[in-house]
C-alpha cells in the first residue's frame, strides 16, 4: 500500500464501537463480553476474530482497547517465529493491556505452545540453555487480553481455538452498510459523493469495508481530474471501468481465477494449488481472498473433489455454461 493510502486509510478507521458500521450480532455480543469484564473488574476473555480481510478486524482489536481504555500491543503470527520472540512480548505487558495477534493461525508451533499457557494461567516457561542443562524458569505475565485476528480459523488448531473465550465471525458487509461507510469517509476525506455514486461503488466492493474505501479513493482521483469533483453515479461508473472492476466487483485476479477454472480446467473439478499456479498466484491469496467472495456470488462451489465454476460464473464470462454445471441451487450442499 502507497504511504498517502495508508494515512489515509487510518484516518478511516472507526475509533469506537457506536462508528464501527454494521455486524450487528458481533458488535452486540462483543459490547455485552466487554462490559461484563468491566462491571467485575476483571479483563475480558480472550477474543478471536475471524473472517476475511478487510471487513474491520485490525479496527475491532483497537476499538475493543479503545473501549477498555488500555493500551494496544500489536503483532503477528508470522512475526513470532520463536517462544522468545513471544516471551519478550508477554513481559512487556502491562495489567489489563489488549495483545492482538494479527494472522494467529500462522503462529510457529513453539510459540503457540507458549501462548497456551500464557492464556489460562498468565504465565509463560522460559527455556534457558540447551541439552541436559536446559532449565526452565517459569515467569509471571500481567493478566492481559488476548485479541487474535485469522482469515482461517480452520487453520488453527483445536488447543489454541479452545482457549478463546469469544469468537467474532465477521460476515461481509451488505450494500446497505457500505453506502454508509462509504458516506463516512466522503465526510472525513472531504469528497462530494451522491446516494446513487454510494450505490454504485457499495455494489462493486466485494462486501468489504477495505475495498469500498478503496475504490473511493480511486473514483475521488478520477473526479478531481477528468470531472468536477463530485461523484455522481455516472462518474462512479466511469471510474470503475477505468480500473477494471465490474459491475458485480470482480476484480482481474478474480476474473482470472474463474478465466482459467472454466477455460483451462472444463469448469473444474480442480484443486486450489493448480488453479493458484495457473494464475500465478500464491495458494493462500487465492484460498483466502478470491475464493470466499467468489463462492459467496455464487461463481465458485468447492467440493470435495475441487473447485468447480457454477453456471453463474460461466455466464458472467460471457460463455455458454455446460448441461451438467453446477447451479446456484446446488451451492448450499457443496459450499463448506
Ligand atoms: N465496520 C466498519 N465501519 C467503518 N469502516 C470500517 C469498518 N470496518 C472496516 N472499516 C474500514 O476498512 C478498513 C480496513 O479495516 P481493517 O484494517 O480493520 O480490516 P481487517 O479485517 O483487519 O483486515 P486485515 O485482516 O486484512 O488487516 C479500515 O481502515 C476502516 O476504514
Amino acid at each position: 500500500m502507497v504511504a498517502e493510502d495508508r494515512d489515509v486509510e487510518s484516518s478511516l478507521r472507526p475509533k469506537d464501537l457506536s462508528e464501527f458500521i454494521g455486524q450487528h450480532r458481533v458488535r452486540e455480543q462483543l459490547q455485552l463480553v466487554l462490559t461484563g469484564a468491566q462491571r467485575r473488574g476483571t479483563p475480558p476473555d480472550h477474543v478471536l476474530l475471524s473472517g476475511p480481510p478487510g471487513l474491520g478486524k485490525t479496527s475491532l482489536a483497537m476499538i475493543i482497547a479503545a473501549e477498555l481504555g488500555t493500551a494496544l500491543r500489536l503483532t503477528s503470527g508470522p512475526a513470532l517465529e520463536r517462544a522468545g520472540d513471544l516471551a519478550a512480548m508477554l513481559s512487556n505487558l502491562v495489567e489489563g493491556d489488549v495483545l492482538f495477534i494479527d494472522e494467529i493461525h500462522r503462529i510457529a508451533r513453539p510459540a503457540e505452545e507458549m501462548l497456551y499457557l500464557a492464556m489460562e494461567d498468565f504465565r509463560v516457561d522460559v527455556v534457558v540453555g540447551k541439552g541436559p542443562g536446559a532449565t526452565s524458569i517459569p515467569l509471571e505475565v500481567a493478566p492481559f487480553t488476548l485479541v487474535g485476528a485469522t482469515t482461517r480459523s480452520g487453520a488453527l488448531t483445536g488447543p489454541l481455538r479452545d482457549r478463546f473465550g469469544f469468537t467474532a465471525h465477521m460476515e461481509f458487509y451488505e450494500p446497505a452498510d457500505l453506502q454508509l461507510v462509504l458516506a463516512r469517509s466522503a465526510r472525513i476525506l472531504g469528497v462530494d459523493l451522491r446516494p446513487e455514486g454510494a450505490v454504485e461503488i457499495a455494489g462493486r466492493s466485494r462486501g468489504t469495508p477495505r475495498i469500498a474505501n478503496r475504490l473511493l479513493r480511486r473514483v475521488r482521483d478520477f473526479a478531481e481530474v477528468r470531472g468536477n469533483g463530485t461523484v455522481d453515479r455516472s462518474t462512479a461508473r466511469a471510474a470503475l471501468a477505468v480500473y477494471d472492476v465490474d459491475e458485480l466487483g470482480l476484480d482481474r485476479l478474480d476474473k482470472a481465477v474463474l478465466g482459467a477454472l472454466v477455460r483451462s480446467f472444463g469448469g473444474g473439478p480442480v484443486g486450489v494449488s493448480t488453479l493458484a499456479v495457473a494464475v500465478g498466484e500464491e495458494p493462500a491469496t487465492v484460498e483466502e481472498v478470491c475464493e470466499p467472495f467468489l463462492v459467496r456470488a455464487g461463481m465458485l462451489a468447492r467440493t470435495p473433489r475441487g473447485r468447480v465454476a457454477t453456471a453463474a460464473a460461466w455466464t458472467h464470462l460471457g460463455l455458454v455454461p455446460p448441461p451438467d454445471a453446477v447451479t446456484g441451487a446446488g451451492q448450499a450442499v457443496l459450499f463448506d
